[in-house]
């Protein structure tokens, strides 16, 4: 098991290059947050937004289209019940996240079903919150398990697996990414990456000042930004975003008790800025 050190952001945060545009930094779509958990896709999307990514579009419940775009107006909004243009944007895009407070109704089950039927092998998967609740209730196989990355915390990983936070050992957790071949990262105070027969990453930088509702909604927006835009192996383009989210609530607890979702997403690009080699 590797450890994971800053070593790892000056690897994968390159700069910009001139002759670019928003085309080079990666399409994202997050299809989350229902009329309840709309914040779960604000967040998202803010991260998604400040960490760099090129274009992001967010389907969600109507509820949360105000809101969303006052806040973070570089985001682009679709109604998620519109599955034409749904359908239409998923396919142009380079990530997809969803999950975070998609909530377990039916509409919920309608999204992750209609976007496993849609999505293809060039394009990568993250899966949260609820959509695990959701493939644990129903038979559903994930479509292209070699370009998925799935961010359960411990509980929504025991839900998913089948195995019981007590057991969740390395050999355990390894074994079970190994035999369905896609990327874990189970969160926990003490966060492990898992890949397919690779050696897994663990990040021991954590703080508890980031239990607080929002901080992995805010985790799975960063990553889907780095997926989107870092061409650098994608094992630590992966174990980059984690690290970052990780240390920048550490710069904020050194002087706060909570390290807010919302403060982390704003110090985002600063950050970022500052490892660029
Ligand atoms: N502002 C918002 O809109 C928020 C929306 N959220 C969304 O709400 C939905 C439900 O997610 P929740 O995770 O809150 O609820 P869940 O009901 O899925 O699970 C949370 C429970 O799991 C247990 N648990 C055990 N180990 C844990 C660990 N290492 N980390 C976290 N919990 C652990 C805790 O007792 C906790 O109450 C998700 O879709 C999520 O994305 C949450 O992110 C909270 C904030
Ligand atoms: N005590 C802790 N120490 C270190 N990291 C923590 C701690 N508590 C929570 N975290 C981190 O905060 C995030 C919480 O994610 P999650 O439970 O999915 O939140 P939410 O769904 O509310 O956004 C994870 O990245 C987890 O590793
Ligand atoms: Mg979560």
């Amino acid at each position: 098991m590797e450890l994971l050190t800053e070593e790892i952001l000056k690897k994968v945060i390159l700069p910009r290059e001139k002759a670019t545009h928003k085309g080079n930094f990666g399409r994202v779509l997050i299809i989350a947050g229902d009329e309840q958990y709309g914040g779960a896709s604000i967040l998202a999307a803010g991260s998604a937004v400040y960490a760099g990514a090129g274009l992001v579009s967010v389907a969600t419940s109507k509820h949360n289209h105000a809101p969303l775009h006052a806040r973070y107006p570089e985001a682009m909004v679709i109604d998620w019940e519109n599955h034409t243009l749904l359908e239409k944007v998923t396919k142009q895009v380079d990530v997809i996240l969803i999950g975070c407070g998609l909530g377990v109704e039916t509409i919920g089950f309608s999204l992750l079903k209609n976007l496993f039927a849609t999505i293809t092998e060039r394009q990568l998967l993250i899966l949260d919150g609820s959509a695990f609740s959701l493939l644990a209730e129903n038979t559903l196989n994930i479509p292209f398990p070699k370009q998925t990355i799935l961010t359960p915390h411990q509980m929504e990983w025991q839900v998913f697996s089948g195995i019981e936070i007590a057991q969740q050992t390395d050999l355990n957790n390894q074994t079970q990414v190994d035999k369905n071949e896609f990327t874990v990262i189970l969160k926990s105070e003490e966060t492990r990456i898992y890949f397919p027969r690779e050696e897994s990453y663990k990040l021991t930088i954590g703080t508890p000042a980031q239990a607080i509702g929002g901080s992995g909604d805010t985790l799975a927006g960063i990553l889907a930004a780095f997926l989107a835009q870092f061409r650098g192996k994608r094992r630590e383009v992966i174990g980059s975003a984690v690290f970052l989210h990780s240390f920048i609530a550490r710069k904020i607890a050194k002087k706060e008790r909570i390290a807010l979702p919302t403060k982390i997403i704003d110090r985002l690009p600063e950050v970022m800025r500052n490892f660029e080699q």
